[in-house]
């Protein structure tokens, strides 16, 4: 049975990826803009307010399940900045190619380029579900100065995983999928949902 499901974002990235994750296991995406709900506003100082936040949100506007996800980059050497204030860290109107000038500049004379993604997904089943459904995932990484890559979004052509030898920018979507903050986020939120 397929399970319709409001995507309570406007982020066209994170949109590709939940529907690469979400539509084969029987999830019908609809992103909160096919119901016209405008941007949800994100005051608060962690990850899990916010989302939960966007979640009721989108639920109040469309009387439908919601899905929600506040995720940021938090630099070991920056204090953990921009953290929750990723979306924006270079100011507005949002800008990922301000984000990712300002978060080499601000890290160029620092020696620690340890980095991780932080990603918090809250679901609720209406907007005043008592008992929402929340899961978190995080990657880690470091910042380099010179972009690399096309694919993804925000921080990725700056955003190296050791590891594989590569920036998340220059990971296949499936492989990104299968890693990233927002995939482990959304594999324990399913566990939650069965
Ligand atoms: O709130 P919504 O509408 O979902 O969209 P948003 O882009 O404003 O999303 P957030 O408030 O959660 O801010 C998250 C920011 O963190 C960054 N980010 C999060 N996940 C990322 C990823 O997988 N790759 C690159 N950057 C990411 C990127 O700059 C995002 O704009
Ligand atoms: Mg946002």
């Amino acid at each position: 049975m397929t399970q319709r499901l409001i995507l309570a974002s406007n982020n066209a990235g994170k949109l590709k990826e939940f529907a690469q994750l979400l539509e084969p296991i029987g999830f019908e995406l609809h992103p909160q803009g096919e119901f016209d709900v405008p941007e949800a506003e994100e005051p608060f100082g962690t990850f899990v307010e916010n989302a939960l936040a966007k979640a009721r949100h989108a639920a109040r506007l469309t009387g439908l399940p919601a899905l929600a996800d506040d995720s940021g980059v938090c630099v070991n050497a920056l204090g953990g900045a921009p953290g929750v204030y990723s979306a924006r860290f270079a100011g507005e109107p949002k800008s990922d190619a301000r984000n990712n000038a300002k978060l080499v500049a601000d890290l160029a004379q620092q020696g620690d380029k340890s980095a991780y993604y932080y990603c918090v997904l809250v679901y609720v089943r209406h907007a005043d579900d008592p008992q929402p459904v929340i899961a978190d995932g995080r990657w880690n990484g470091e910042i380099i100065a010179t972009a690399r890559g096309a694919n993804g979004f925000g921080y990725d052509p700056h955003f190296l995983i050791p590891l594989l030898g590569k920036t998340t920018a220059e990971l296949e979507p499936d492989v990104k999928n299968a890693h990233s903050h927002r995939g482990q986020a959304l594999r324990a939120l399913v566990e939650k949902l069965r």
